[in-house]
């Protein structure tokens, strides 16, 4: 595991700015280095808040749509279209605007598609996506993401691992169907922990007094099963992206950071 570093910003609006900015460059090199780039989504406040700041952005039009691949770390099990759906609200916020290759944005199943209640199947099919678009090259049967963004629930939750449900606890899956979130709808599908690690960066995403405490226990050590955002790291970075709000509750130690 990478020690995570810290970048807090003024406001969640700042955030969420310097944020798009930071991925227009991660997608831009990433393109230019490999022809493509592969980012995971999240849904909540502030994924959506970045995505509408990305659209927002003059520089959006660096990146090549076309060449970018884009999954989700999480999605709410109902209905196609529903406004309830991270897919849904990340269309509206920006990917309808931009022009992306459809073969290439890989939404996860939606309850009254082809597995209808079957949260279970929908998220094996998931998997198999994945390990489709997973090379040689790759740790394990997904594909090496370039970032992974997580937005950070007030109960420490990411994607739809909930503390001490059983999804945060596995192991082996990639991708598994979650029953009675506390969150509502309480029928989900996720990425598991393995997944989210097997990313080269892992973006978390805190903005808002109500994060404050989540963040402030996940960064003091808290166990995984019990503050799941403490067990997201990527293999090569870890990044919180904070707003002033969401550190206020940080211990000194790890914010500000300590002048020399
Ligand atoms: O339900 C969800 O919640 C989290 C956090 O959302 P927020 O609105 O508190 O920022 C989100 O990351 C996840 O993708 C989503 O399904």
């Amino acid at each position: 595991m990478n020690t995570p570093q810290l970048v807090v910003h003024r406001d969640k609006e700042l955030m969420a700015q310097a944020a798009a900015a930071r991925l227009i460059t991660k997608i831009v090199d990433a393109q230019a280095s490999r022809g493509y780039a592969s980012i995971v989504l999240t849904g909540g406040r502030n994924g959506n808040g970045l995505l509408a700041a990305l659209a927002a952005a003059p520089a959006r039009d660096a990146v090549d749509w076309a060449r970018l691949d884009l999954w989700w770390g999480d999605e709410r099990y109902l209905p196609g279209g529903d406004p309830d759906r991270n897919d849904t609200q990340a269309r509206a916020a920006l990917l309808d605007a931009v022009p992306l290759d459809p073969a290439r944005v890989h939404a996860m199943p939606a309850s009254d598609g082809p597995h209808g209640a079957d949260v279970e199947a929908a998220a094996e099919s998931y998997a198999a996506e994945l390990a489709k678009a997973a090379g040689p090259e790759n740790h394990g049967p997904v594909p090496a993401f370039d970032v992974l963004m997580l937005g950070v629930g007030p109960d420490t939750h990411v994607a739809s691992l909930f503390p001490e449900l059983p999804a945060v606890r596995e192991t082996e899956r990639t991708v598994v169907g979650v029953h009675g979130a506390p969150k509502p709808p309480p029928t989900r599908i996720s990425l598991t922990l393995p997944a989210i690690r097997s990313a080269r960066e892992v973006w978390l995403l805190a903005a808002g007094e109500d994060k404050a405490q989540a963040a402030a226990i996940a960064l003091s050590g808290a166990g995984e099963i019990q503050a799941p955002a403490a067990g997201a790291y990527g293999r090569s970075r870890t990044l919180w992206l904070l707003d002033s709000a969401a550190a206020s509750q940080l211990p000194r130690s790890l914010y500000p950071p300590a002048s020399a």
